[in-house]
């Protein structure tokens, strides 16, 4: 329940909707007990009146002792309903603050996981799984409300009820009051225990039901593979495993559902059947009247559903508590990359690596071993290397997604982790080995950096790209939207408008992760001599497994297994007839035997 405590501090952000919604509460209660008493007084007034008109009988007095009964009993019965109308307003004041409360607070979590979640670093997401995430602040956050809104609600309302029905059925007749509400707590146990129940089932039909929901994703989204293997067979007995298992899931949920209401109903009767009887035993005795019977079942039935909210409302709780449990993991957490809190600044891009070492913290595997290099402004780095040598490690590094182990990078001389971290990254344009575009128009993917669409840049953007004169071939041109609802771009277009929105910013240094694989020789040196122009007097690094993509470099790294084996320019690294030139040899091989 501790977990509870971190939203007390919205409580005291909402007050004046929180302390209101109990006084609301509290009136509606009172306009809700009233009734009872009336009821009381009109049935006494009844059970009087027709002795007293049975008596009249045969005389003229009786038409009008009808008329007065009859206009006295309008007359309570208009007051019952003005008293339930009242406590209908009220009850509206209350759900109109209480509630509401409940949901700007919801508001105010989601944002805050939101952001909590945008600052930390990359290796929280890579230990955990999107679901999870999502589901923390989608499902999680839900729960909590019920607890912020309903729970509350209904907790100060049983209470409140309680109180007044328990003391008005104790003024009448102590007997009668302790009898009538014995059934009341198996009632309220009765339904915590089958509501545990219910949760604990449904919770197991959410998990198949996630489960099938994933199963039937990942399928749909590797059609193509499936097609092409001829799997349908086999993934349809699949799927229909993953159904069956729901469907005995919610089979036994259905059969508890089933009992509950009988049971419920059962219980409320007997509480009225023991009213009725113990109640008539005492108007016999003299103790009571008949009304005073009639006010109890009126009571007894306002008891029912606060009963049944007991139950409701700690389970409730309990769940709450779980979520905010989870929710409070997330928040604790705190990000690893931390950025200092000095001015932004605007960069040269000189980049100095010096003896760098680096080992991923959750798998332990050692990515850079003493990498030591310099790149210039207005320089042109390469690093090629055979596949998991750590290139795209030093890009991680650059980035600072990332702080190194051992050793030191340093941007203009001074250490990376002593720059305004939002500000450094603004200045670097970064495609990554995967393409990720959102599901947008192109317009808006390519100026994703810049808080205003400014088209004639974009455009330039694309240009530079070269990827312009696919993008006006299409129906909407820069207007067409991409991702799972629009047009499939082709793996060598989806690069090239990555690379787009990369240099729109004119950035400070650029990084190229590998993003020149799917695009044709001729067009990939267009894209470099663009860059060229753009990037004149600023930092290029460049990650390549061609060498006809990064042979004009100023410097090239060529690594393995995590180190710097070679480095120089082309004509240099040539003449040591290394790595270098036995890449070459084999490249330019392959090439021959293509053509
Ligand atoms: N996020 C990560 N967590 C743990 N280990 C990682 C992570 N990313 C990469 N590695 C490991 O670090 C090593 C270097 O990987 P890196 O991605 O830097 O290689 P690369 O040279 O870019 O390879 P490729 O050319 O295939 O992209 C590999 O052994 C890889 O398994």
């Amino acid at each position: 329940m501790k977990d509870l405590a971190y939203l007390n501090k919205f409580f005291v952000k909402y007050k004046w909707r929180l302390i209101p919604g109990i006084l609301f509460v509290i009136i509606s209660n009172i306009f809700s007990v009233l009734p009872a008493q009336v009821i009381r007084v009109a049935f006494d007034l009844v059970t009087e009146n027709i002795g007293v008109y049975q008596l009249f009988s045969g005389f003229n007095r009786q038409a009008m002792i009808y008329e007065i009964f009859g206009s006295s009993l309008l007359l309570f019965g208009i007051l019952v309903l003005v008293l339930s109308l009242i406590r209908g307003l009220f009850l509206f004041f209350m759900r109109q603050t209480i509630i509401l409360m409940s949901r700007h607070i919801e508001y105010d979590l989601k944002n805050e996981i939101y952001n909590h979640y945008q600052a930390l670093s990359l290796a929280f997401y890579r230990r955990h799984n999107t679901g999870d995430l999502m589901n923390r602040v989608t499902e999680d956050v839900s729960r909590v409300r019920m607890y912020l809104g309903p729970g509350i609600m209904y907790a100060i309302n049983t209470i409140v009820l309680f109180l007044l029905v328990i003391y008005a059925m104790l003024t009448v007749n102590v007997r009668l009051a302790i009898f009538s509400i014995l059934p009341m707590p198996v009632l309220a146990f009765i339904i915590y225990y089958v509501n545990n129940i219910i949760n604990f089932r449904s919770e197991k039909i959410q998990e198949r039901l996630s489960s099938l929901s994933s199963f039937v994703q990942e399928n749909f989204s590797g059609i193509r593979i499936m097609k092409s293997y001829v799997r349908e067979g086999s993934v349809r007995e699949k799927f229909a495993l993953e159904s069956d298992d729901y469907k005995i899931h919610s089979m036994a949920l259905v059969k508890v559902q089933a009992a509950f209401y009988p049971i419920m109903l059962l219980l409320v009767g007997l509480s009225n059947v023991i009213t009725i009887f113990i109640g008539g035993i005492e108007v016999m005795k003299g103790t009571i009247t008949p009304g005073n019977i009639a006010e109890f079942l009126v009571y007894l039935n306002q008891l029912t559903f606060p009963v049944m909210a007991l139950g409701w409302v700690t389970s409730l709780i309990q769940r709450a508590a779980a979520s905010q449990k989870r929710i409070n993991e997330f928040l604790d957490q705190k990000p690893e990359i931390i950025s200092p809190d000095v001015p932004k600044r605007t960069i040269n891009g000189l980049i100095e690596f010096k003896d760098v070492s680096f080992i991923y913290p959750d798998t332990g595997i050692q990515a850079l071993k003493n990498i030591t290099f310099t790149a210039h402004p207005g320089e042109m780095v390469a690093i090629i290397g055979r596949t998991g040598s750590g290139k795209s490690t030093i890009a991680n590094l650059l980035l600072r997604m990332y702080d190194s182990t051992a050793g030191e990078i340093l941007i203009d001389k001074d250490p990376v982790n002593t720059l305004n971290l939002e500000g450094y990254r603004a200045q670097i344009g970064f495609v990554p080995q995967e393409v990720f575009l959102f599901s947008d128009t192109i317009a808006n993917n390519i100026a994703f950096s810049a808080d205003v669409l400014n088209m004639p840049v974009v455009e330039q953007a694309a240009k530079d790209a070269a990827v312009y004169n696919n993008i006006i071939e299409l129906e909407k041109g820069f207007e067409t939207l991409i991702g799972e609802r629009g047009v499939t771009l082709s793996g060598g277009q989806k690069q090239r408008v990555s690379i787009a929105r990369a240099i729109v910013k004119h950035p400070q240094i650029l990084v190229f992760d590998d993003c020149l694989s799917a695009v044709d020789t001729r067009t990939e040196e267009e894209i470099l001599q663009n860059l060229g122009n753009i990037m004149q007097g600023k930092t290029n690094i460049i990650i390549a497994h061609r060498i006809s993509t990064i042979k004009n470099a100023d410097k090239i790294l060529v690594m393995d297994n995590g180190e710097i084996m070679e480095q120089g320019n082309h004509e240099y690294l040539m003449k040591q007839k290394g790595i270098y030139f036995e890449l070459y040899e084999k490249q330019l091989l392959e090439e021959q035997e293509v053509s």
